[in-house]
């Protein structure tokens, strides 16, 4: 939002303030600025209306400036916070402009600057931050149909590479979930301008790749990025590089201190798309809500490090069965030692070193911030005795082992409850700097100086009335009566004379004076210092805290799923390298806390049993069953216990979910579009290591053409794709599937109708359904008594009808139509598939068109 042009053109027009102000407001046009006068930030001009407005705050004006009143909206700065935390949370970006000058030697206004820009990628304030989920800042690049992603949690340090397809990014945003996106301003991609968080647009060049890792290598100190195991042609590098200049841009020019550079490749974890993500509400349910979710249920943690883990690992799921096998080891482990109570209650007293860890970094820690991670420092001990015996933990444990010289210097340095704001003083503690101890004791022991003085001074010059005093004219003296004059000793000077007596000075005296009258100040100034001082002196400690941190979080994330998995009576899946699914009794984790009966099913997937037909009534449990199956695999790959009696889990790559009706309205696209792209993903991506849900494919459209593709699907999936399929299903006609194809069985969920009730029985069997009950259920739901019984009657003709014409069942006719045949292979087709368009010249390509037709 730029001030208004009349303004600008007339900038000397303006009293000096506004100029100033508007000499800032151009370096942030598109941000909010916050003008720091005394106790209020401000707002001027159109900042000031916007911000009433999204802040509910009063619009006034104040005086005029350039001939116009100056529209004014102000916020006191105590309680600033709580409206940036509103505007942030609205995906507007904030500049705070404070009074850097000496407000008394200022002769026009008080020199002011721009010390921190707050984004809603870039925070780092616990005020602004949520604790359990990460705040991360994320900067794409694109370049022929490749996708690279950078991202930053400014408060974690934590700082990641990955290089993938452009196809990828909608699955990539609904994992990363960034506050803020930044991309180049020639990058076109109609799903950038759907974002739900602020998109920033910057200079293309400011995403050169080549520039960006030099400035790394040269941040972390190396030859080349290659040790961080990136690649010199990585796509990503040119966003990681926009993206440090950009943060470096809010904080002041400060870069903030990463904890190190990892490089993600998609290999690493199961796979799930966006709309997996969001099917199996992992972390949010599908309406966007906070629970109930998976995360929800087990996120039982003491700490905010815990829950982000847990949040991550559950979007996470690893593919490395070691790394599987050893987080199962030690939820068993901790399981068998039933320490979890201990550890949870020392947990709980263990402060969010991480992010108190990032605003060291950026020095912005505040006292309180040092204190608890003094306090939670001394609580590492305790929890690394409680861990139990094993190579793992005694990995851990040493990670909770920080240098004892950091835990010396915070106890020596931090007063054991120091104040909120380093501003009010009483944060550094006693004995830990000698004049900070001396202008200290002057305050409160200046009374108890003085006297001493005076009882010291009477002794020396023998004069028992001689008095030491202090008045606000004249400051510190000894007073001597005019009787005792020839008893003042030569280091006495002369002060004030008055009419019985003489008030002299002394060095000492002096001294004290200049100490005592401007203690406060200086010890507020000193404080200040030293605690800038012990930022710095605690930067080196950064890595070890973050490990640390890192410990602590683990331990609590493995501590949470292993009480989880003793409530709910889970047990460790167990990995092998044959190509089966198999869970007995196995339950949706999120239905079962929610419902008192919850009925446990079982799966079996073998080579020989690859595709599941489930039929049965709605209501009857077709996508509770579904999402279990996938929620147990995802968990097992997270290394949780699962809720089954037992579970044999075979290789599995990826999880895709099609399930349940959205639109995309915002997009442009129908329920029936969604359905469709979801299942040409699925179909085009799914392997025989895949796990694939498909829920009513084919409902979104006409009955025949819904059937037509939903058996088209199912074929595909068995035939090509592979995968493991669970096939959730209203046409009934699908079911003879398991009489085509030897690896397609049926299993349905049962209901009984009883005195014109249906009774919903929730236990999975083998077979098809034998009725499908979709007017009952309606009727279950309310539907009014004249359209069930209308319903009915119409249901008896139709199925008189189709026994008749034959209808459906010609669709199925044995033997199965051929299906289409596949495009013949030419040569010239295998030559242009072939060809890099883009790396040729305009004579290679008419030469290669003369090439192609000579091959006709
Ligand atoms: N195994 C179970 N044990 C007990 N209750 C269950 C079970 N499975 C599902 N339910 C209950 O039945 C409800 C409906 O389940 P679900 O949505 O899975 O049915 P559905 O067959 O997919 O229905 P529709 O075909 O209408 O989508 C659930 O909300 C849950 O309360």
């Amino acid at each position: 939002m730029k001030p208004k042009k009349s303004l600008d053109n007339n900038a000397l027009n303006h009293t000096p303030m506004m100029q100033q102000y508007l000499a800032m407001k151009a370096e942030h046009p598109d941000k909010l600025l916050f003008y720091r006068m005394g106790d209020f930030y401000e707002l001027f001009f159109d900042d000031a209306v916007k911000a009433a407005k999204l802040l509910d705050i009063t619009l006034t004006t104040r005086g005029q400036s350039a001939g116009q009143p100056i529209r004014m909206a102000g916020v006191p700065h105590h309680a600033c916070e709580g409206y940036l935390a509103k505007l942030v949370r609205l995906g507007e970006s904030v500049a705070i402009a404070e009074q850097v000058g000496d407000v008394a030697l200022a002769k026009g206004p008080v020199e002011r600057k721009v010390v921190k820009v707050v984004t809603p990628g870039t925070l780092t304030d616990a005020a602004l931050l949520d604790d359990k989920r990460e705040n991360r800042l994320l900067a794409l690049s694109m370049h022929k149909g490749r996708l690279g992603l950078a991202w930053l949690s400014l408060a974690s340090g934590d700082f990641a590479l990955m290089d993938t397809e452009v196809e990828k990014l909608p699955s990539e945003l609904e994992r990363l979930r960034p506050a803020e996106v930044l991309v180049a301003d020639d990058t076109t991609l109609v799903l950038l301008d759907q974002l739900q968080v602020p998109l920033r647009r910057l200079s293309p060049w400011q995403f050169d790749a080549q520039a960006a890792a030099r400035n790394l290598a040269r941040h972390f100190g190396v030859h080349d990025l290659a040790g961080f195991g990136v690649g010199e042609t990585m796509l990503a590098l040119g966003g990681a590089g926009a993206l440090l200049e950009y943060v470096k841009g809010t904080q002041g020019g400060m870069l903030p201190a990463l904890a190190g550079l990892r490089v993600e490749h998609a290999s690493q974890y199961i796979e799930l798309d966006a709309a997996t993500r969001r099917n199996l509400e992992l972390t949010e349910t599908i309406r966007g809500e906070a629970a109930p979710t998976l995360f929800s249920l087990l996120d039982h943690c003491a700490t905010g490090m815990g829950s982000r883990l847990l949040h991550h690992w559950l979007h996470h799921p690893l593919r490395s069965q070691p790394r599987i096998m050893e987080r199962q080891a030690a939820i068993g482990a901790l399981i068998d030692s039933g320490s979890q109570p201990q550890l949870h209650g020392v947990l709980d007293e263990i402060a969010d070193i991480e992010r108190i860890a990032g605003r060291i970094a950026l020095r912005s820690a505040r006292p309180r911030d040092l204190s608890s991670l003094r306090d939670s420092l001394g609580r590492l001990p305790d929890l690394a005795s409680l861990l139990p015996q094993g190579p793992f933990f005694q990995g851990l444990a040493h990670a909770l082992r920080p240098d004892p010289a950091l835990d010396a210097l915070l106890r020596a340095a931090i007063l054991p409850e120091p104040s909120v704001v380093l501003r009010e003083g009483g944060v550094i503690a006693d004995g830990y700097n000698a004049e900070l101890d001396e202008l200290r004791a002057i305050q409160t022991h200046g009374g108890e100086f003085l006297a001493q003085m005076e009882a010291r001074e009477r002794e020396r010059t023998g004069i028992a009335t001689l008095r030491v005093e202090y008045n606000r004219v004249a400051g510190y003296f000894i007073e001597i009566t005019n009787s005792f004059l020839n008893l003042v000793p030569p280091d006495y000077r002369r002060r004030q004379t008055m009419k019985n007596a003489e008030r002299f000075i002394t060095p000492e005296l002096k001294t004290f004076e200049d100490k005592a009258l401007s203690a406060q100040e200086r010890a507020l100034a000193l404080e200040k210092q030293l605690f800038e001082q012990l930022l710095e002196q605690l930067q080196p400690h950064l890595a070890a805290l973050r490990l640390a941190a890192q410990a602590v979080a683990t331990v609590d994330v493995l501590a949470c799923l292993a009480e989880r998995a003793l409530l709910g009576r889970y047990v460790a899946p167990r990995f092998v390298d044959e190509p089966v699914i198999e869970i007995e009794a196995g339950r949706h984790p999120v239905v079962e806390a929610q419902i008192d009966d919850f009925i446990p099913n079982n799966l079996c997937f073998s080579d020989a049993r690859k595709l599941l037909l489930i039929t049965g009534p709605n209501m009857g449990g077709k996508s509770t069953y579904m999402r279990q199956v996938a929620l147990i695999v995802l968990l097992a790959h997270v290394g949780s216990f699962v809720p089954a009696t037992h579970a044999l889990i075979g290789r599995v790559d990826r999880i895709f979910t099609r399930i349940g009706a959205s639109d995309d309205l915002a997009g442009g696209r129908s329920t029936f579009m969604v359905e469709m792209t979801e299942t040409a993903n699925i179909l085009n991506n799914a392997t025989e290591h895949s796990l694939v849900l498909m829920d009513e494919v084919g409902r979104g459209t006409s009955t025949f053409d819904g059937l037509a593709l939903a058996w088209a699907i199912a074929r595909q999936l068995i035939e090509k794709n592979r995968a493991y399929t669970l096939f959730a299903t209203h046409y009934f006609e699908l079911t003879r599937l398991a009489q085509d194809y030897a690896n397609v069985a049926n299993v349905h969920l049962d209901a009984v109708e009883h005195k014109d009730r249906i009774v919903f029985l929730h236990a999975l069997q083998e077979g098809p359904a034998s009725q499908s009950y979709g007017v009952a259920v309606a009727q279950l739901a309310g539907v009014p008594r004249e359209v069930i019984r209308q319903a009915k009657r119409k249901l008896v003709q139709l199925e008189q009808g189709s026994i008749t014409r034959g209808m459906q069942a010609d669709l199925f006719e044995s033997p199965l139509p051929e299906p289409e045949p596949a495009p013949v292979a030419h040569a010239v087709l295998d030559a242009l598939a072939q060809v890099d368009v883009d790396a040729l010249t305009p004579r290679q390509a008419l030469e290669m068109l003369y090439e192609l037709r000579s091959m006709i």
